[in-house]
């Protein structure tokens, strides 16, 4: 299969750069008018993957609000991560998986095996157990032309208690893992296929984000941020950035047009904001 990046940057540039987050919260199921149940979850992301699949560049399932519902909930997310595949979205398994290396591959196994029912696009994955903890992810990603997305600064205020430490040689510890990401992505063209989650709710990233990868932004919409902060925490990286609205969009729902127009109006702003 073609690389994840060399799809992504396709992607990003025919549909926009969007990444919209199937988050069905209990909230959102209630807002929606519907039961905080199984059902209430699978008529949520229906709509959802109906009403984008088609046209957003990313649809990125938060696995958490799936198992929750147990077995039953994980059917809805395999048949939403089919679904949304075959409307032409990719689709972004939000798991934040870490783990020692052996088990790391069992994950791989169910989110990066292409005979898997949950294979996705890609796979977000949480190094602070180590980046090389992360090998059998990496690469069963690069042998399906999957990607993942390292966590490196989250958008929670919480995180840069241990991302923003320093290690002996005076780095950051976000910084040794996005130096990490750019030697796994050195000389891949258009763009690598590992990428960072770095919050749009940063007030600077202060970090060399030259990674050669796609930068995923979580944070905009609910979390306060907008697409106007990307070139202030991006820089230089900002034509890099996938933009990402959870609960932005979610919250026009259930009526089709109304999330279809959310996501297009980020699309739009973000194109202004990034100057493409
Ligand atoms: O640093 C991070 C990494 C991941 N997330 C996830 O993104 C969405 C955000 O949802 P919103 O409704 O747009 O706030 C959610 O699934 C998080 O787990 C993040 O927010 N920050």
């Amino acid at each position: 299969m073609t690389p994840f990046g060399t799809r992504l940057r396709a992607a990003m540039e025919t549909r926009g750069p969007l990444c919209v987050g199937i988050d069905p919260h209990g909230s959102l199921l209630k807002d929606w008018g519907l039961n905080d149940d199984v059902a209430g979850l699978e008529r949520f992301t229906r709509t959802t993957v109906e009403a984008l699949a088609d046209r957003v560049a990313v649809l990125k399932p938060q696995s958490a609000f799936f198992e929750r519902f147990g077995s039953r909930g994980i059917a809805v997310l395999e048949k939403a991560v089919v679904e949304a595949r075959a409307a032409g979205a990719l689709v972004l398994m939000d798991a934040k998986r870490g783990d020692i290396g052996s088990t790391m591959a069992a994950y791989a196994a169910t989110f990066l095996d292409p005979d898997s029912p949950l294979f996705s696009d890609a796979l977000t994955l949480s190094p602070y157990l180590g980046f090389g903890s992360l090998r059998p992810a990496l690469d069963a990603a690069a042998a399906a032309g999957a990607g993942v997305f390292v966590l490196a600064l989250t958008s929670n205020p919480e995180g840069a208690e241990v991302q923003r430490s320093t290690v002996a040689d005076g780095r950051s510890l976000a910084q040794v893992m996005l130096d990490h990401m750019a030697d796994e992505n050195a000389g891949a063209q258009p763009l690598g296929s590992v990428g960072a989650v770095v919050g749009a709710t940063l007030s600077d990233a202060g970090v060399n984000l030259s990674i050669n990868g796609p930068l995923l932004a979580p944070g905009i919409g609910a979390q306060g941020a907008t697409p106007a902060d990307l070139p202030r925490v991006f820089g230089d990286a900002v034509g890099d950035v996938l933009p990402s609205v959870s609960r932005g969009v979610l919250r026009y729902g259930p009526d089709i047009a109304g999330l279809r127009s959310a996501a297009r109006r980020f699309v739009d702003e973000t194109r202004v904001a990034v100057g493409a």
